[in-house]
């Protein structure tokens, strides 16, 4: 996969962002169910994924983490279809994944009789998925013949369907989703699908709007404003909820707002990182398996307070380059003392170190992905990954976050919406 750029920690504008993508269709006929819904049009959100440089597992039990967003991103784009069909009882809510390569449909009043008995949706605020919806969830997606191999998905499927109906009720819609990155390989696909979606739907909800004439890099995505993204990564955190059990809030946080940042207890720093560092980011290839998360230390303090170290001349520069290493190295052997590394990861490890490189696993457990350091080109590297059936995304670290689109995107496959 020739995949995209190299670098970066470097200064950016702390301007935080959405994009929604509208596309002129024949959508929304009649009365919403939330008087906020207004406007017939395909909303699309984008947000991205992220590598923590340090402090996975440990971040759970309230220890900081290190975390970049990276330009790989999973994009939601949000259909309301129109609610005449609700009247004639033949609406449906569509979901098209197209990663796994499956869809899925239910329609609008079994979710109506199965899913809103106890509460009635309201985006403003984001609230927990309780128990009993969960199960009523659960009895839902029974019905749907996954395959056996795809099993995995169902996390995100209830995650989706508590957030669709919590923010816009049972009324009909066609979503889809799509991303750039490998799905349960520590790149937090999981934050992102979360991300991307919340804000697809709270922008349908009219909950959440682009800042007028702030787009990101001419792209036609737009940026929205801290108070939106604030509510879009309290929602994300909600299904992050249901597909991690109880995930820290590190990884749909920085999805949501980009940048760097170190997270301790729910609590965002950003970093402002004063020279570009380039990673390489391996996909091992090997699911993963969730297993028991311990805590770590204080590796992350050191990691954060080096990024903002400005060093002016090469020496200084590969100075730091070489104590970041050193953290790194400490975290990976931490890790493999938590038995969350796995024999891929080490072959990785082992590749990587023969170029004199320091790499370390990223997000869960058990395979996934592993970032390296990386102080110079390394095609080599790259190639003799490759050569052995790795998957190699060169990255930059410290992006925008979430943003939406009003039109004129390149959403899935290069499609325009
Ligand atoms: N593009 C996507 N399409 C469908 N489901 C997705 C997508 N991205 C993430 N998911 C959901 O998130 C889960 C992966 O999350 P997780 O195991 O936390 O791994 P990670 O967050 O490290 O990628 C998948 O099993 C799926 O339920
Ligand atoms: C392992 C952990 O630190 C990161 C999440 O892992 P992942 O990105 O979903 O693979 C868990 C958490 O912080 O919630
Ligand atoms: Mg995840």
């Amino acid at each position: 996969m020739g995949r995209v750029l190299g670098l970066v920690w470097e200064k950016r504008p702390r301007v935080w962002g959405l994009l929604v993508c509208a596309v002129v269709g024949a959508f929304v006929a009649g009365e919403s169910p939330s008087s906020r819904i207004s406007s017939p049009q395909r909303r699309s959100a984008s947000s991205e994924s992220e590598i923590i440089l340090a402090g996975e597992h440990a971040v759970v039990h309230g220890s900081a983490a290190v975390a970049a967003a990276i330009d790989l991103y999973t994009r939601c784009s949000l259909r309301l279809l129109p609610l005449a069909d609700d009247e004639a009882g033949a609406a449906v809510l569509e979901l098209d994944l197209r990663d796994p390569g499956l869809t899925f449909s239910w329609p609008c009043a079994q979710l109506r009789e199965a899913l809103l008995t106890e509460e009635v949706a309201g985006a403003q605020e984001a609230r927990p998925c309780s128990p009993d919806r969960l199960a009523s969830i659960a009895r839902l997606l029974e019905e749907h013949e996954i395959p056996e191999a795809k099993v995995w998905l169902s996390a995100g499927l209830s995650a989706f369907l508590f957030l669709y109906t919590s923010i816009l009720g049972c009324r009909p819609g066609k979503v889809t989703v799509s991303s750039d990155l490998p799905m349960g390989s520590g790149l937090g696909s999981s934050a992102a699908f979360c991300v991307s979606m919340s804000g697809a739907l709270l922008t349908a909800a009219g909950m959440v709007a682009a800042v007028d004439g702030i787009s990101s890099k001419g792209t036609g995505w737009e940026l929205v404003g801290k108070d939106d993204l604030e509510l879009v990564n309290q929602w994300a955190f909600q299904g992050e909820k249901i597909i991690h059990g109880k995930p820290s809030g590190i990884d749909n946080t920085v999805s949501t707002f980009g940048s760097m940042i170190k997270f301790k207890k729910g609590e965002l720093t950003n970093l402002k990182s004063r020279n570009p560092i380039k990673m390489l980011i391996t996909d091992t290839r090997v699911g993963r398996n969730k297993k028991a998360l311990v805590a770590v230390n204080s590796i992350s303090e050191e990691v954060s307070s080096l990024v903002e170290l400005a060093a002016n001349d090469e020496i200084a520069i590969t100075s730091k380059e070489e104590k970041l290493a050193e953290l790194m190295e400490m975290n990976q052997g931490l890790l493999q003392c938590m038995g969350v590394s796995h024999s891929s990861i080490e072959t990785v490890l082992r590749t990587t170190l023969k170029f004199n490189l320091v790499s370390k696993l990223t997000g869960a457990e058990g395979g996934g992905c592993v970032l390296t350091l990386i102080p110079t080109l390394l095609e080599k590297v790259i190639a003799e990954l490759e050569s052995q059936s790795f998957r190699c995304f060169i990255v930059e670290v410290g992006g925008q976050g979430f943003q939406v689109c009003q039109g004129g995107c390149s959403c899935f496959n290069g499609d325009v919406v």
